[in-house]
């Protein structure tokens, strides 16, 4: 039994404290040395079985500062896998935890959902995730219980009977409901998960509050309601579209109290964006079906949105033919068909699922490499959204549209859906922007950022077909003149089209009854097609020369200013040049070109060798098998980011792996020992080695098609220089070791070892130096002499003069050192003096007085008072001295355990070996690989700390 305190912040200034009594799980393992400990993490874990509850009065903030998650960085690595938090998302959680109500727009992919998922971990009460859609629920549901959270939904999708019962029992980190669901469940459920603990209530997909949204859901209206019942828990709005209008309807309807509002930029760098204008009909199909075979022989899944339902099936008809899995998705199939089309295309079983935006919202699968859009989507918000599914995971994907003319024609149709005049205007102006979109000639992502109001300075993202393919410009001035200055002649007040029909002669009834027939323009413009006209008219609007306005539904197009100031430096005979780049379309020639584009996202190999690359196909095939026998998605198991860094440095141990980023806790414990088994036979078939010497990082920066690079060992260092340094520093290994090192043809000296890892701390890579300043015998005494011996040589260029000014017990290697930590910017203060140095040695504990690591890019080396908290240190030092000459404490995970938390800077293995002055290297070794491996403890720069 065990007793504990659990403090629910309930009124603002009083709090609820409950004295648990808790149930110990004992929940034992075996660690490698055979001792049995209990994890500290899963006493918290505990289901109360008796429970008294008072009240008292207490500052919230001072609990809160308490509270206050140093917590944060372990819980995001233990259950994630990820080491740093994205931009806004450690103060988001931050905000929520102190209570805060929060508005959060950022872009799809982002990483929003990890803002009200990390809060229930860390604050041990369950999060309540509204959201609309209950396959996405499902989706996240599945993905978090593969990282080891309790997470559920209560949705009519439910099977088990029990879970609203466990819900209000606090049973679940994380509890999914559809607003329906949580507008209509009783008080009394309510009251009893609030007894337990409501840390937060997020509204996902916030954007349906609104009705100046895409999206509008009349149920969002009403989750204003809940707040009546769930005083004092803080409201998170998560949107990735959201308008200025967008967003303050989202804070008024779920009455939000000075929120605290994220907005991030909506650019998603790794997303190529492309459009064409096509002519519909089979050859294109035929085109789109041998694209979209390409993009399937190079892994990654594939979106086909298409806007009719007939267009859903005579496509997916098409792939299928082709020889690739295709799936479709549609509003007029079963929800069981749906479902289980959803089903098969988050599990890799389809390739491509052709749909219609009934597949739009919640898709929650990070690996989709392509999103092709069949058909000018209804506004450029639910276009952001959906390409948006493409490339969650930050690897380069590629977002192509393919419209027709016909598609624009489109607007009464989804007008017939607005149920108010507002709502009619909302639509029809997010139809325009989607057609704008279409037909720009320049950047499309600029468009795209400045639509949702976000400056994009530069006018070429390099990223988008405008930027990347060259187009030529001509001159269009005389076609112009006609266009334009029909379209003045007709009165500015009609479509594009009649003045069109004008200029190619038409007697339609229309033009005769306005007596446009007799105008001057009427027929000059029969050599071009009525397409290359309104492709001239689009390219004249974006240009600004010409406006379109909408009233109602009915659109106008007029001269612009810049326009009439055109026309008045025209004459008939004569225009002045006007040079407009060459669309697709406009230089008559698209038949001779192929409709659907060459760029394929995801292919290439991402800076690996041809045998990763190899390794990394297997390692999908080895994840797909996994998945289906644990029932779930390839992705739930492990993205393919995480995947590709797996490959590049192919761990031989738990330990290792479970340092690579994207790797948690559950994917090492539940998958550790069969993935390690399939990188180690596989390696040895490709003949690759285990434990590559290569970093992977994740360049969200600059995705032009390459998101992903690799950073090899410093490039001015030898590989014999860069192995010695890793044995050094990386595996702890002693410098007279490493000399000898078994592997060896011959020995190396000591100090050349030392010289070695001396070198790489040149070039950038970490040095532990409190362990080279005992392991040299450097203290500040031999250092200053060093120093007065350059001055009175005169010169540090030659190490032979100063050594000869010195005393013979000073040697190369501590003047190397010196001088090492001079070019580093070093002070002398972080050697520990002769008398530290003495007393070490003397009292047996050796307990190093670390300087610190230091890396050549980070600040010059701090003193230790600035570097190490006080409290746990003094702490330290009082049971070291106390423990004075007795004898060493026997090294096991409880023990290793609670000496590491009174550091909370964390210790290097050379610490831990003094300190556990008998055990052997190898037992310490062995019992950090498995504490590590376990996520009791985790290691960052060669410093072991606690979870
Ligand atoms: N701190 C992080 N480090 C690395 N990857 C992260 C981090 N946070 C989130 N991710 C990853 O980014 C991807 C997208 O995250 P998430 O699903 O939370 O995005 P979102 O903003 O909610 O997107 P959407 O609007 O589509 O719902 C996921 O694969 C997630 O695991």
């Amino acid at each position: 039994m065990v007793v504990g305190f659990n403090i629910n912040f309930r009124e603002k200034k009083t709090f609820v404290a409950r004295i648990l009594i808790f149930k110990k799980k004992e929940k034992k393992r075996a660690s490698p040395n055979g001792a049995k400990t209990c994890k500290p993490r899963v006493f918290l874990a505990h289901r109360r079985v008796l429970e008294f509850s008072f009240s008292f009065q207490f500052d919230p903030h001072s609990i809160r500062s308490i509270v206050k998650p140093m917590k944060m960085e372990s819980t995001l690595k233990e259950y994630f896998g990820f080491s740093t938090f994205r931009p806004y998302q450690k103060e988001i959680i931050e905000k929520i935890l102190e209570g805060r109500d929060s508005l959060v727009v950022m872009a799809t992919g982002s990483g929003k959902s990890l803002c009200y998922q990390v809060p229930p971990l860390i604050a041990k009460k369950t999060a309540i995730v509204i959201s609309p859609l209950i396959s996405l629920m499902q989706d996240q549901v599945m993905a978090l219980k593969q990282r080891g959270i309790k997470a559920e939904h209560l949705s009519t999708a439910q099977t088990n009977s029990n879970a609203q019962r466990n819900a209000e029992n606090g049973e679940y980190d994380i509890l999914y409901m559809t607003p329906e669901k949580a507008c209509f469940v009783s008080n009394s459920f309510w009251s009893r998960l609030l007894n337990t603990g409501i840390c937060l209530v997020a509204v996902d997909e916030a954007h349906c509050i609104s009705e100046w949204g895409h999206d509008f859901r009349v149920e969002y209206k009403q989750l204003y309601k809940l707040r009546d019942v769930l005083l004092n828990v803080p409201f998170v709005g998560l949107t990735a579209t959201a308008t200025e209008k967008v967003r303050n309807d989202i804070i008024d309807s779920l009455r939000m109290k000075d929120p605290h509002v994220a907005i991030g930029s909506f650019d998603r760098k790794n997303l190529y964006y492309g459009v064409k204008s096509v002519n519909r009909g089979s050859s294109f199909v035929d085109e789109l079906v041998a694209q979209i075979s390409k993009y399937v022989a190079n892994a990654g899944s594939t979106i086909v949105y298409c806007t009719t339902i007939k267009d859903v099936q005579e496509i997916t008809k098409s792939l299928c033919e082709g020889g690739i899995k295709a799936g479709m998705y549609h509003g007029q199939m079963s929800n069981k068909a749906r479902e289980e089309s959803h089903r098969s295309f988050i599990r890799d079983e389809l390739q491509v699922m052709v749909a219609t935006i009934a597949f739009g919202m919640g898709i929650d699968k990070p690996d989709i490499r392509h999103v092709i859009h069949y058909g000018c989507p209804k506004s450029l918000e639910s276009y952001y959204q959906e390409s948006g599914r493409c490339g969650r995971d930050g690897i380069a994907s590629d977002c192509w549209l393919y419209f027709s003319r016909g598609d624009f024609g489109k607007a009464e149709f989804y007008c017939g859906e607005a149920s108010s005049a507002n709502q009619k205007k909302a639509i029809m102006d997010s139809f325009m922007a989607a057609q704008r979109y279409c037909m720009q000639t320049t950047c499309r992502r600029k468009l795209l950022l400045e639509y949702f109001g976000e400056t994009f300075a530069s006018n070429k993202c390099g990223n988008c077909d405008n930027c990347t393919n060259t187009k030529e410009e001509s001159d269009i001035s005389r076609e112009a003149f006609l266009l334009m200055g029909c379209i003045q002649s007709c009165g500015g007040y009609w479509g594009l089209n009649l003045p069109i029909d004008v200029l190619r002669g038409s007697r339609a009834k229309k033009i005769t009854e306005n007596q446009f027939d007799n105008l001057p323009y009427h027929g000059l413009g029969k050599d071009f097609s009525a397409n290359w006209w309104k492709t001239l008219g689009f390219q004249l609007i974006s240009f600004g020369y010409l406006v379109e306005t909408v009233k109602d539904t009915y659109r106008t197009v007029s001269v612009s200013q810049e326009g009439a100031k055109f026309l008045r430096s025209c004459r008939p005979d004569h225009q002045p040049p006007l040079l407009l780049p060459i669309t697709y379309e406009s230089d008559g020639n698209q038949d001779k070109k192929s409709t659907v584009s060459d760029n394929i996202a995801g292919s290439g190999h991402d800076g690996m060798s041809q045998a990763e690359a190899e390794l990394y196909k297997m390692l999908l095939e080895e994840r797909m098998k996994l998945a289906r026998s644990a029932g779930t998605a390839p992705y739930a198991i492990c993205g393919d980011l995480t995947l590709k860094k797996i490959v590049a440095t192919r761990p031989s141990t738990k330990a290792r792996l479970a340092n690579i980023d994207g790797v948690n806790q559950h994917l090492v414990t539940r998958y550790g020992d069969h993935l390690l088994q399939s990188i180690q036979q596989l390696s040895k078939q490709l003949d690759l080695s285990l434990d590559g010497a290569v970093a992977v990082e994740a360049s969200q920066a600059n995705n032009n098609c390459k998101a992903y690079t690799i950073t090899k060992q410093p490039k001015d260092l030898s590989p014999a220089k860069y192995g010695a340094w890793k044995m050094w520093q990386e595996d702890g290994l002693s410098a007279e070791k490493i000399a000898n090192f078994p592997g060896r043809s011959a020995p190396i000296k000591v100090n050349t070892v030392l010289g070695y890892v001396l070198d790489a701390a040149r070039e950038g890579c970490v040095v532990d130096w409190t362990r080279l300043f005992n392991e040299i015998g450097m203290t500040q005494e031999i250092a200053a002499n060093i120093q007065a011996a350059i001055l009175k040589v005169g010169s540090k260029d030659k190490l032979k003069p100063i050594k000869e000014e010195l005393p013979e017990e000073v040697d190369y290697t501590h003047i190397k050192a010196w001088l090492t930590m001079q070019d580093l910017g070093m002070s002398i203060d972080v050697i520990p003096s002769s008398n530290q140095h003495a007393e070490q040695h003397c009292n047996g504990t050796e307990e190093s007085e670390r300087a610190t690591v230091t890396h050549l890019s980070e600040e010059p080396c701090k003193t230790e008072a600035a570097l190490f908290d006080d409290s746990p240190r003094k702490r330290q030092k009082v049971e070291l001295s106390e423990q004075g000459s007795g004898p060493s404490p026997e090294i096991t995970e409880a023990s290793l355990l609670d000496w590491i938390q009174s550091f909370r800077n964390g210790v290097t293995l050379s610490d831990i070996l003094k300190h556990f002055n008998g055990s052997t290297e190898a037992t310490a070794i062995d019992l950090l690989s498995y504490m590590e491996s376990e996520f009791l403890i985790f290691k960052k720069n060669n410093l072991y700390k606690l979870m």
